[in-house]
């Protein structure tokens, strides 16, 4: 089928950042096969969308996601880090079924589509319902099983996770990617480390871990192994496959080395951080550096919320703020950050609007008075807009958001039975 998006605007994420007022976008199956001014592409289409009002533009890619913790959002609110995770969080997961997953995966879809989230990368349990969730929603998942290990080696999971891989890679017309998912160097041994970075050199597939969170993690880290948290991960060979750091927060001057020239990128996710009191990620330091830094919303339980709008306006306030310039962070970065650089940083060609990318798109209503004027529509997507306003998220060239309404998913049936799973998880 071969669809055309026409509206006021259209933002491109390209190089030379264009943006057509008016503009549209062309595409045919999964690829995009023109973007410009209307009269640039008059070739016909199955369906047109005039959307009056509008600006086009990439859809979001959320670089570090635990999709079914939609089901513990607000547990535990404003307790201290480790306590969180450690006395409220994991107890509660480890009562979660392979259904309850599914569900919450489900649930966090529909949260992640209707504010304009086209792809996610996730780390949890029973990774064959969040495959299958993710399947079903239309969306693009990056998946990896969460493993916590030591010297005894126990590789049940590791095995476990080889199997997934083997069994999604390439997987709902290429929109399933598996990773690896070492949960973090405070719950991984060296050697554990170093068997999952081997097992990914071998399936050739990226890893995915959460690295320099904490201040309590680096001095952990410190007092253990006399290394930094990415450190270890360097000496366990992680940098060895595509390497999705999440967080970065906490970087020491002997990472830079191991980070500059590496093969991905770290993941953001500066409300989780702020929320959880864990600090401010140093944009400035890894961008001299030219580390890619792309953007993720980390779990609903401590962001309580996957709009990738509030994001990209977290990150800005705060960079600003901690530089005490406002023009050391712009909108332009930002909206970078949560499309194409984390997109690169997955290893997708995604994030942008050029002809022969994928299909990845949305329109976000900009008639709303909080929207006027638009002096720089990239200013009022960055800094005034969230997830309510999108109108259209189109994934792989499907549209799965029509006018604000769920193609594929039954929004009201999930909602219902997700609330129904809570009774035993909170019995
Ligand atoms: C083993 S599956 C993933 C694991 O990660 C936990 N988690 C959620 N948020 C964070 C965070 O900010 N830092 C570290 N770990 C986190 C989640 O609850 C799962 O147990
Ligand atoms: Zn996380």
């Amino acid at each position: 089928m071969r669809y055309r998006i026409q509206a006021d605007t259209v933002i491109t994420v390209d190089d030379a950042f264009h943006i057509f007022q008016p503009g549209q976008v062309t595409w045919d199956g999964h690829v995009i096969v023109s973007v410009g001014p209307p009269e640039l592409d008059t070739s016909r289409v199955d369906q047109e969308i005039n959307v009056s009002g509008g600006i086009v533009m990439p859809g979001f890619y959320n670089g570090h996601n635990h999709a079914a913790m939609t089901l513990l959002r607000g547990l535990a609110d404003d307790s201290p880090f480790f306590e969180w995770l450690e006395q409220h969080i994991w107890p509660r997961e480890a009562r979660l079924t392979s259904d309850d997953i599914y569900v919450g995966t489900l649930l966090a879809a529909i949260e992640m589509i209707k504010s304009g989230t086209v792809a996610f990368a996730d780390m949890y349990f029973e990774m064959e319902a969040v495959a299958r969730a993710t399947e079903e929603s239309g969306m693009r998942g990056w998946l990896s099983r969460g493993l916590v290990g030591n010297d005894d080696l126990d590789f049940v999971k590791l095995n476990q996770s080889v199997e997934f891989v083997d069994a999604w890679r390439g997987k709902a017309e290429g929109r399933i990617v598996p990773m690896l998912g070492p949960h973090a160097p405070y719950t991984c041994s060296p050697a554990y480390l170093a068997r999952v970075g081997q097992v990914a050199k071998d399936l050739g597939v990226g890893i995915h871990i959460h690295l320099a969170e904490s201040p309590t993690e680096v001095q952990q880290m410190q007092q253990q192994y006399g290394l930094s948290p990415i450190g270890v991960a360097w000496q366990a060979g992680l940098f060895e496959s595509r390497l999705l750091i999440a967080h970065g927060v906490h970087i020491q001057p002997e990472d830079l080395g191991y980070l500059t020239g590496m093969t991905g990128g770290i993941i953001s996710c500066p409300i989780s951080n702020a929320k959880l009191g864990n600090g401010i990620m140093p944009y400035s330091l890894l961008s001299a550096q030219s580390v890619p830094v792309g953007l993720g919303t980390d779990g609903a339980a401590s962001t309580n919320s996957l709009d990738m709008f509030l994001e990209m306006k977290a990150m800005a306030w705060m960079q600003k703020l901690v530089e005490g310039r406002p023009e050391a962070f712009n909108a332009r970065t930002a909206l970078t950050m949560a499309t194409r650089r984390t997109a690169e940083i997955l290893g997708s060609t995604g994030g942008v609007l050029e002809p022969g990318r994928p299909a990845d798109l949305i329109v976000v209503d900009a008639t709303a008075a909080a929207m006027t004027p638009e002096i720089d529509p990239v200013a009022n997507v960055v800094y005034t807009a969230t997830g309510s306003n999108v109108l259209y998220t189109v994934v792989n060239g499907e549209i799965l958001l029509a006018d604000g309404l769920l193609t594929r998913l039954d929004e009201r049936a999930i909602i219902q039975e997700a609330k129904q799973r809570l009774q035993h998880l909170f019995a």
